[in-house]
């Protein structure tokens, strides 16, 4: 009996929270052969004796441009989970898409991609009559706010409600009540939280409070190597959760 070959993966940014539970869940994994770890100071040229391998990076925008400029002259795809990512490595993302098959998801977990079907389901079945605001918290050594998490989430609120624009927190200069297009973004940093999201929509005596929280890393390890296993036997292009999982309630 023959097995199918093993998806060829390196993990980018291997030293970090993410990295060390990749390259742990990647040895357990059957379906997959580790070929490299590169983490700071590593030369992202390196990936070039891996061709045809899916590099898997959570690192931060610069890695996530590095990778994306060398990926398609070394012949490797890209699984990028990185967020607070700024427009050159948005756009480098989107320009190696064109040569080799890249997936980005600023939530690898299957539970946050189906929280954010509920959040669109939500919103058009109550109407305006109800308050948006999203609340996120995460570990003290987080760098970027709100989450990317939290900024997906809130362009899922926007596509489903027209008029409405984001309100990072409250200032206590600001003395007035909300627009009803409003979404308010707050965000907590503290102590070893995984990630936590709340999409509130507050009514009149009533209020929905949907919430995702993440009690592991390994779930958005998981859902990596899922999408680095996927992506393996796709053509050059731009994906993401809704082609992994897909977005229809059935
Ligand atoms: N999409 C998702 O599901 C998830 C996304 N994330 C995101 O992933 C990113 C990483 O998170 P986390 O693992 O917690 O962060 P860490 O800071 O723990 O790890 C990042 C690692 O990447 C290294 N690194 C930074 N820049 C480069 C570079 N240019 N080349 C190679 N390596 C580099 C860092 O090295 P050094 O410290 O020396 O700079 C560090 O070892 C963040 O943007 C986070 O928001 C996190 C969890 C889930
Ligand atoms: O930095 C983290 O830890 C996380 N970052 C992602 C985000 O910004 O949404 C995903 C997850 O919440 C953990």
């Amino acid at each position: 009996m023959t097995s199918a070959p093993r998806t060829r993966v390196a993990i980018v940014g291997s030293a970090g929270k993410m990295g060390q539970t990749l390259v742990r869940l990647a040895n357990e994994d059957p379906e997959c052969e580790l070929v490299a770890v590169l983490d700071q100071g590593d030369a992202m040229s390196a990936l070039a004796a891996f061709p045809g391998a899916v590099a898997i990076e959570f690192s931060s925008p610069a890695g996530t441009r590095a990778l994306a400029e060398i990926a398609p002259s070394a012949g490797v795809s890209i699984v990028s989970g990185t967020t607070g990512l700024d427009d050159v490595a948005v756009r480098a993302l989107d320009a190696a898409s064109r040569t080799v098959p890249v997936f980005t998801a600023a939530n690898m977990s299957i539970g946050v991609h189906v929280l954010g079907v509920l959040i669109e389901r939500a919103i058009a079945m109550l109407g305006p009559g109800f308050d948006m605001e999203l609340v996120e918290a995460h570990h003290r050594r987080k760098v970027d706010a709100p989450s990317g998490t939290a900024l997906k989430l809130a362009s899922i609120a926007q596509a489903a409600r027209a008029g409405t624009s984001l309100v990072h927190g409250r200032r206590p200069e600001v003395r007035e009540a909300r627009s009803p297009g409003d979404i308010g973004m707050h965000a907590i940093r503290g102590g070893d939280v995984i990630g936590d999201h709340t999409l509130y929509l507050l009514g009149d005596g009533e209020r929905l409070e949907l919430t995702h929280r993440a009690t592991n890393r390994d779930l958005f390890a998981r859902g990596a190597l899922r999408a680095a296993k996927w992506l393996a036997t796709q053509p050059p292009g731009h994906y993401g959760m809704e082609h992994l999982v897909g977005s229809a309630v059935p």
